[in-house]
């Protein structure tokens, strides 16, 4: 069975510590960061605030992503191997995918592929303090927390919740080790109900996916490419 998580939300909520935690923890499990697909600095719009606009969608390679996410797709096995991770011959049918970013859920094409979506949030004030710490490739300029990172968070959040895009939220104030036990837990029970929903018995065949895990998207479209998560 192939899952795939993602760890989305806030600018420094805790995202790729999480993610990190959990990739050790996990049997089969590649991951892939949002953060590697950013454009080159030159192909980034400076806007009328005169910041460079790092913290919107078209600054991100998505189309590159989703492509990378569909490799995964086709072949997790092959995928990992590539990519060092030893397959685990007491898992060895279950493949999982991390996906770590911020604007994980803001692209219409990739939405229903996740079989699980994480949102970790954090106060203003925390994530300012956070953001000032972290050394960035491209260093922020003054003002640019205030002035485009927190509001385009809180912009794409509001079209997501708007979207009726379902997230568990997750507070990243709590202690990492208490969100990756939260996080893990929640994961190995999804892996639970799923392989006892398609194991089928004589007397009960297996049903097809409910809406508990899988999709969870409002809208009644048909996923582009959806994971065979069952
Ligand atoms: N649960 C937590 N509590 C306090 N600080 C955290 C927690 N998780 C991560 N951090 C710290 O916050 C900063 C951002 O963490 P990071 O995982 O890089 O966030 P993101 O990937 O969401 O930007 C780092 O300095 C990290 O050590
Ligand atoms: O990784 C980069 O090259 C890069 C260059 C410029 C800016 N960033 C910042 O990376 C942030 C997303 O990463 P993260 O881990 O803080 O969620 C986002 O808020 C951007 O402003 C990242
Ligand atoms: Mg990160």
């Amino acid at each position: 069975m192939k899952l795939i998580v993602g760890i989305g939300g806030v600018t420094n909520g805790g995202k790729t510590t999480l993610t990190n935690s959990l990739l050790k923890a996990l049997p089969n499990c590649c991951v892939i960061h949002q953060d590697d697909f950013f454009k080159p600095q030159d192909q980034i719009a400076v806007g009328e605030d005169g910041f460079k606009q790092w913290d919107v969608l078209e600054s991100l390679d998505m189309e590159a992503m989703l492509g990378t996410v569909r490799a995964w797709l086709s072949s997790p096995q092959k995928f990992a191997r590539a990519h060092g991770v030893s397959i685990r011959p007491d898992a060895a049918d279950t493949d999982i995918l991390i996906l770590d970013g911020f604007l994980l859920y803001s692209y219409r094409p990739m939405v229903d592929l996740y079989s699980r979506r994480y949102f970790l949030t954090v106060p203003y004030e925390e994530c300012k303090w956070r953001r000032s710490t972290r050394n960035y490739t491209v260093p922020d300029p003054p003002g640019l927390f205030d002035g485009h990172v927190w509001p385009m968070y809180q912009k794409y959040r509001r079209e997501m919740e708007a979207d009726g895009v379902e997230v568990v939220y997750l507070d990243g104030m709590k202690s990492r080790e208490e969100l990756f036990h939260q996080v893990l837990q929640d994961i190995q029970n999804s892996l639970l109900n799923r392989s006892q929903a398609s194991a089928p018995t004589p007397a009960h065949p297996a049903r097809p996916q409910g809406p508990g895990l899988g999709g969870g998207h409002r809208a009644a479209r048909p996923p582009a490419s959806q994971p065979d998560t069952v």
